[in-house]
């Protein structure tokens, strides 16, 4: 029954019928037959906090469209985007280190420390970016990210 499957940190959703990994928040259909694990598909252990550096670029649709940079934000979501992909395309070809281009460029109060956000655990952050930031491994550089902050690249560090 759901409470003895739910021991095991397996979750039944209401009125569906699949179960929830309560760690690596994996799902699947058929009835759990032990405990759920930690570990994901490739072994690694879901992490229960990390630590990321990101660079934002806010635009005139930001929940805040203001920021050390900038008092006014105005350019487009679009414009905001392109302007990223450019940033993420330098990181990725090794041009300019991740901390510069968050220092200069970040519309977060985290540019003064090259983007670093600390440690956080899942619960902390906007849904969009917590699941790209514990997707990631250490190391790892995420796609474009889309919250209601603005648009996002996050360096897993830790
Ligand atoms: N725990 C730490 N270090 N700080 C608390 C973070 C609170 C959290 N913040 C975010 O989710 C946005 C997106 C990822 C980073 C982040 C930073 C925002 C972005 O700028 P804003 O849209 O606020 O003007 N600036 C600070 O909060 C939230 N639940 O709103």
């Amino acid at each position: 029954d759901l409470r003895k499957v739910a021991g095991s940190r397996w979750m039944q959703m209401a009125g569906m019928t699949y179960y929830l990994n309560m760690y690596t928040k994996k799902s699947q259909w058929d009835k759990p037959d032990e405990p759920a694990s930690r570990d994901d598909e490739d072994g690694e252990e879901a992490p229960r906090a990390v630590q990321c550096s990101h660079l934002l670029v806010k635009h005139s649709g930001s929940r805040r469209p203001s920021s050390w940079r900038e008092e006014n934000i105005t350019k487009t979501k679009e414009e905001a985007m392109e302007i990223l992909a450019e940033y993420r395309r330098q990181v990725v070809d090794r041009e300019i280190p991740f901390e510069e281009l968050a220092a200069q460029y970040s519309d977060c109060s985290s540019a003064k420390r090259g983007g670093d956000l600390g440690r956080f655990k899942r619960g902390q952050m906007q849904k969009p970016f917590e699941d790209a930031a514990f997707a990631l491994k250490v190391g790892q550089l995420s796609q474009i990210v889309d919250t209601d902050s603005g648009v996002h690249i996050i360096l897993r560090t830790a």
